[in-house]
């Protein structure tokens, strides 16, 4: 069973007290955000708490993109939302009504060249790794992605080697300093009963008279296809069941789907299972995969290669079902149970009440 390491506990309570006051400056910062439903995503709270351990006394504002009442309902959702936000930027156009990379990225370009922020962050969510590195490139600068620790405003780490290994690196570059954050790594505000009441931002719109088809995006969004699911967001979700190649089938995995609708979680699955056509890629947690951490992860038939463990190691409880005992996620593991899932999958899905 694991033991948590100090440095990794340290990381995930780390807040904006740990960069002392002498070593902050007057910076202005934009995190690009991203919503849904006309709520923020709670990663990129985490990245506004990134922000704020640059220098909490600086100017942070989020840029959020979309189109409608859906779009304008995230603003007053982020505006309340966390206390360290003193602006909130809404780009309302139908351009930007689907998270199109080429689109989003000279979005970001267009609003640094008119305000010239210090410091633009997103969370290491696919959106942010799909579009920083692009508006990096349109600005040329080079980012600094999957950052966990910040502990001066221009010094950052960063896991390598599937999280065997940290880099710490120093950004020597031009303004901006772009940035991708871990959501794990920096803590959602809690906001007391006032401050639940409260609005810390103010709303602006950006004027995107000059925003057209034929000087932005090179690209035209024409369709999405994914299956219609319920199940909470796999990088956002407080629990996830984790099926490997143990699951032996894609008929099997349906079982992983009914614990999860109990449990109300999102399923997850390692490479191995995807690349064995169980389930769809968007699925695979681990270094090529998401990056999660629930409060409770259970994987069922999954050996532990580092590879998986460095998408998931950092989740508050890891519960491992495995018929080897000495199978490697068990290191990991607060609880172990050595068995075959498939006596433990329909036992507790008899145990669990009906919803
Ligand atoms: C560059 C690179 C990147 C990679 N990226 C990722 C990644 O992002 N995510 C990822 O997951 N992997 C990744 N991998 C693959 C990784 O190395 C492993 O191959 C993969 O994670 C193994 O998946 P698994 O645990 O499902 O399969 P296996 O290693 O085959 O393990 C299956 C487990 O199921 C157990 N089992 C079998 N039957 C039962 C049963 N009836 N009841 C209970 N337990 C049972 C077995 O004991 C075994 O431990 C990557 C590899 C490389 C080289």
């Amino acid at each position: 069973m694991r033991k948590r390491t100090i440095s990794s506990v340290s990381s995930y309570l780390f807040s904006s007290t740990s960069i002392p006051c002498s070593m902050r400056r007057l910076i202005s910062t934009l995190v690009l955000g991203e919503h849904k439903g006309g709520i923020v995503k709670p990663s990129c709270l985490s990245a506004i708490s990134a922000a704020g351990s640059i220098c909490n006394d600086n100017s942070i504002s989020i840029l959020l993109a979309g189109s409608g009442p859906s779009l304008q309902k995230a603003a007053s959702h982020a505006a309340s939302s966390h206390p360290s936000l003193s602006q909130v930027l809404v780009a309302d156009n139908d351009l930007l009504t689907h998270p199109l990379a080429e689109t989003w990225a000279d979005l970001v370009h267009f609003v640094q060249q008119k305000e010239k922020y210090s410091y633009i962050i997103t969370s290491s969510s696919s959106f942010g790794k799909n579009i920083l590195p692009r508006a990096a490139a349109l600005l040329n600068v080079s980012p600094i992605t999957d950052v966990i620790e910040i502990s001066d405003p221009k010094v950052f780490t960063r896991p390598i080697y599937a999280g065997n290994a940290l880099s710490t690196v120093r950004y020597n570059g031009l303004d901006p300093c772009m940035l991708t954050v871990r959501a794990t790594s920096f803590a959602t505000p809690t906001l007391s009963l006032k401050e639940s009441n409260s609005t810390f931002a103010a709303i602006s719109q950006v004027d995107l008279s000059e925003f057209t088809q034929e000087t932005f995006g090179k690209s035209k969004w024409i369709k999405k296809s994914s299956p219609n699911t319920e199940r909470p967001d796999l990088v956002n979700a407080r629990v996830v069941v984790t099926g490997g190649r143990g699951l032996k089938s894609a008929e099997n995995f349906k079982l992983l789907e009914t614990l999860a609708g109990k449990l109300d979680a999102a399923v997850g699955a390692t490479r191995a299972a995807v690349d064995a056509g169980f389930v769809a890629n968007d699925l695979q947690v681990g270094q090529t995969g998401k990056i999660v951490a629930p409060e409770l992860y259970i994987a069922f038939g999954v050996s532990g290669a580092i590879q998986h463990l460095a998408g998931m190691r950092d989740s508050k409880i890891i519960v491992a079902i495995n018929k080897d005992s000495d199978a490697p996620i068990f290191q990991v593991a607060d609880y172990g149970l050595v068995g075959d899932l498939f006596d433990v999958i329909p036992e507790l899905l008899e145990k669990l009440p009906v919803d």
